[in-house]
């Protein structure tokens, strides 16, 4: 990367080339006339692309490309979005706008910038026929090292549907999780271009990025190359739940976990790669106290799973055992899990009572939504933690210590208790786009 380009100050963000060969996706953007960034994405064993799923390939590599240019995007915002292969149909040119928009809104929000009526597709291509592909009835699961996925894994082996386990990136974590889940595993490397590295370095705009769409992209070039119906996540009722609102707009940490995207994503793949490709999520009805409800009886992960998110970076440190014990993460897994464990089961697994430290208090109130908005992080509504927390102050065991006693002395004279029952949470929802095919496997869960 030449370090003569200035992140910020670029003109043009370019989406210069996607190729496949051998197992390997290059997928290449450019900022001006600057170097090309080029993101990898590895497919072990790869078997050689049938004819009849070829036209499909092509389609998903380039969704992955339009979708996976997220990250550098975001590196300099330019004014421009130029498209080597031309402009997109309508569709395609929608979901582009919207996943940049809304999936980078934290991103804009946290760096004080307005992406609106900036993010714009170059549309007025004409949109593809797609027909159903007779792909094989076997589903993809993606495993993130935390209690969702395995829950949406036993869900699906409970109705003995042909499932693989599958993780992007290198960690041991995620992996020894898919290994414990008796599946046959599937792991995609993904690296991403140096140069981008090179321009954090030199002032690049950074901040979080969608990555549930990009695996979503990478899982759904997965299911074509190697035969599968349908890819199940295992994203919750609560991600569609935003973060927090300012000046008219929504912020969803979470946005690319939310049923509007995977809506967006499930009709395009329906419309645009194969009309058999189902994706969604096995979670949707779910709240997070209804999926760590669900968890708290799969005893044989406890030893493995971790929902702390430090784990999974790709630069720097990561916790010792598992659980950092001081971010969003650890906090809401451990307020959530409560309820449903016994307690010195639930202190084995995070190895320290979070709720008996006081110097852990600001943590929880972001979590309650008391004095703070909910943090940026994958985590349950406020009110799914206040109706924890208020389960808790009422059981012998939990109500002396320290935070749950701030809870029922500080917080709870403020609330109404009427809207504090855990009960209402551990109901599903109807609103959900598991296939027919799958919709057993919601039994299994609550
Ligand atoms: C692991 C993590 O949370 N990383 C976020 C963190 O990144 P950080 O700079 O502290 O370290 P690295 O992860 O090592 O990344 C280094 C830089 O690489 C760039 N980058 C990384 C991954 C990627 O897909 N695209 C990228 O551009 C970026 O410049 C990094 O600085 O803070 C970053 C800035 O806020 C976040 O972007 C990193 O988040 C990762 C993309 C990530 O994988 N996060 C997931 C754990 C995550 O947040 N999952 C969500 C799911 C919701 C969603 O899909 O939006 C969740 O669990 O809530
Ligand atoms: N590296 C990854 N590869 C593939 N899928 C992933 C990866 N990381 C997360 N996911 C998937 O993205 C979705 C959202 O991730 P999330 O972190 O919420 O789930 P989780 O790790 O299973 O549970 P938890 O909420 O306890 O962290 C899940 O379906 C998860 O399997």
């Amino acid at each position: 990367m030449s370090n003569t380009i200035q992140p910020r100050l670029t003109k043009v963000f370019r989406f210069v080339r996607a190729s496949y060969a051998d197992g390997v996706a290059e997928l290449a953007y450019a900022f001006d006339d600057g170097e090309e960034l080029v993101e990898r994405i590895r497919f072990p064993h790869a078997p050689a692309i049938p004819a009849a799923r070829a036209a499909a390939f092509d389609a998903a590599l380039k969704l992955l490309h339009l979708i996976a240019g997220v990250s550098y995007y975001k590196a300099g915002v330019p004014p421009r979005i130029e498209l080597a292969d031309g402009p997109l149909d309508d569709a395609t040119a929608e979901l582009l706008d919207q996943l940049y928009l809304h999936g980078l809104a934290e991103f804009a929000y946290r760096n004080g910038l307005d992406l609106r009526g900036r993010i714009s597709f170059p549309r007025g291509g004409a949109a593809p026929a797609v027909g159903a592909l007779a792909l094989p009835k076997r589903t993809l699961v993606p495993i993130g090292g935390g209690k969702d996925s395995l829950v949406a894994v036993e869900a699906i082996k409970s109705i003995g549907g042909e499932a693989t386990a599958v993780w992007v990136g290198n960690s041991a974590l995620i992996a020894a999780c898919a290994e414990r889940t008796g599946l046959p595993t599937l792991n995609i490397q993904r690296e991403l271009a140096p140069g981008l590295f090179e321009l954090n370095r030199l002032g690049a705009w950074n901040g979080h990025i969608p990555v549930t769409a990009v695996n979503s992209a990478i899982l759904a070039v997965a299911a074509i190359l190697y035969g599968y119906d349908s890819i199940t996540f295992a994203n919750e009722r609560s991600a569609s739940a935003a973060t927090l609102e300012y000046d008219g707009q929504q912020v969803n940490h979470q946005w690319s976990k939310s049923l509007a995207f995977e809506r967006l994503l499930g009709d395009w793949l329906h419309t645009h790669v194969a009309a058999d490709l189902d994706y969604c999520s096995l979670l949707r009805p779910y709240s997070e106290l209804a999926i760590t409800r669900a968890f708290a009886k799969l005893t044989p992960y406890f030893d493995v799973f971790s929902s702390c998110n430090r784990n999974f970076k790709l630069l720097g440190p990561k916790p010792v055992d598992r659980w950092c014990g001081q971010c969003p993460k650890c906090h809401f897994v451990f307020l959530a899990l409560a309820p449903f464990l016994p307690k010195p089961r639930l202190l084995a697994i995070f190895g320290r009572n979070l709720l008996d430290d006081e110097t852990q208090a600001a943590g929880f109130d972001a979590l309650l939504e008391y004095q703070d908005h909910k943090p940026f992080e994958c985590v349950g509504e406020g009110a799914e933690a206040r109706a924890a927390m208020q389960a808790l102050s009422q059981r012998p065991e939990w109500q002396e210590d320290a935070l749950v006693e701030r809870f029922r002395s500080e917080i709870l004279p403020q609330l109404d208790v009427a809207q504090l029952a855990l009960e209402p949470w551990l109901e599903p929802s109807a609103e959900h786009r598991v296939p027919a095919r799958l919709q057993p496997a919601l039994a299994a869960i609550g």
